[in-house]
């Protein structure tokens, strides 16, 4: 068994990670960490989430920065499910110990600095690790991952945006002058599980925010290879993300290219699954899968592509044990499906 940790085992992709890692068949949940000063130091995990089994009844550590290298050497691989500042700072510590470190924040999903720093009001001061660092998009990138120490695990709406696009510029049939739009609705866990007024349940509507100005566009924006024009929208429900996006296309594809391109993507993928009709994201909460479901217009060589995602599992926590399984020679899926 290989020996696992979770920091920010609390937070709603934190308690993701032990739900999964608590029956997988090869790592070992062996410790849960949260903040020297969290209200939830010293209480088990199945007290603090109620959905979690009997059995699942870890206590949660209070951890330091101090306590990194002791740590980091008990353990073969470890998860942050912690904000980008601490992940930061946090990260090249682990690694300082041999052992994997796989990063749920968006600490190391950019690689050109100053516009990370751009998008998340804080400079990246650890150029080697992001220099290290592996964007775990799990479909497209198996080869770096099973090879890589340091996994930047993508966003959210990165992994359903991504997975839509990245077929079509792959196969060369984005229009040459085409910036794809990608309109995205996400559920309220996305926001995390401080309490804020944005997200409570007597204020959450449906609306756009972030427009045009959103951190994810970068992140879409260099692992897709194309500009792109991204409005997220927060949505009345509480897990899962549908993203729709709208792309034209070269005057020589068609539908049967556009089929091709996807197949040759995903149709070997256990956790792609290619549909027969539009996603519906109740259907893909509580799952590993993201679903995809397209329409072409020949006329005006349009396409549009619909993506679903849970955020918490495949934006987050499931797709940071796909890229684990793969780093420690396992199939991408095991103890996911
Ligand atoms: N929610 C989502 O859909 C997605 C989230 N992510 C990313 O994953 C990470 C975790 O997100 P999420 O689970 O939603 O966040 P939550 O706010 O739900 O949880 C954050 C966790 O981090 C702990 N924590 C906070 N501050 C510190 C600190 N200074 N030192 C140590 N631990 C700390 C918290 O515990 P405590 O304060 O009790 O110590 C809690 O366990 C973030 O970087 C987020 O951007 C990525 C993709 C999707
Ligand atoms: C609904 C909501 O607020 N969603 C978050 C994105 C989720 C997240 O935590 O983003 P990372 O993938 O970058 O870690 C947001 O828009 O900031």
């Amino acid at each position: 068994m290989m020996k696992a940790c979770i920091f920010g085992a609390s937070g709603y992709t934190g308690v993701e990670l032990v739900k999964i890692l608590h029956k997988h068949p090869t790592f070992e949940l062996s410790n849960c960490y949260v903040s020297e000063g969290s209200a939830d130091k010293d209480k088990r995990v199945n007290d603090v989430h109620a959905c979690l089994d009997a059995d699942c009844n870890y206590v949660l550590q209070a951890a330091s920065e101090r306590e990194l290298s002791e740590i980091a050497a008990q353990h073969d691989a470890v998860f942050l499910a912690l904000p980008h500042e601490v992940s930061h700072h946090w990260a090249p510590k682990l690694l300082e110990q041999n052992v994997r470190v796989f990063d749920l924040s968006g600490a190391y999903r950019l690689s050109d600095l100053a516009i990370f720093e751009q998008a998340y009001c804080f400079a990246n001061t650890y150029p080697d690790t992001v220099q290290d660092a592996v964007y775990g998009l799990a479909e497209w990138n198996k080869q770096a991952i099973q090879a890589a120490s340091m996994v930047a695990v993508p966003g959210c709406y990165p992994t359903a945006s991504l997975i839509g696009i990245k077929p079509i510029v792959e196969s060369e049939l984005l229009a040459d002058n085409c910036i794809p739009v990608i309109n995205a609705t996400s559920g309220v866990s996305g926001a995390g599980r401080k309490a804020s007024s944005t997200t409570s349940f007597y204020e959450v509507s449906l609306t756009p925010y972030g427009v045009l100005n959103h951190r994810h566009t970068p992140e879409i924006e260099e692992h897709a290879k194309t500009k792109v024009i991204f409005t997220p929208h927060l949505g009345a429900f509480k897990r899962g993300i549908l993203a729709t996006t709208t792309m034209f296309l070269k005057e020589t594809a068609c539908a049967e290219n556009i089929a091709q391109a996807y197949s040759n993507a995903y149709a070997n993928s256990p956790i792609v699954r290619i549909r027969s009709n539009w996603p519906k994201v109740d259907e893909l909460a509580n799952t590993p899968y993201c679903d995809i479901y397209w329409k072409y217009d020949t006329e005006k060589r349009c396409l549009v592509v619909c993506t679903a995602i849970d955020n918490l599992l495949k934006g987050a926590a499931s797709q940071a044990v796909q890229c684990a399984n793969l780093a420690f020679g396992m199939s991408e899926e095991v103890g996911l499906i």
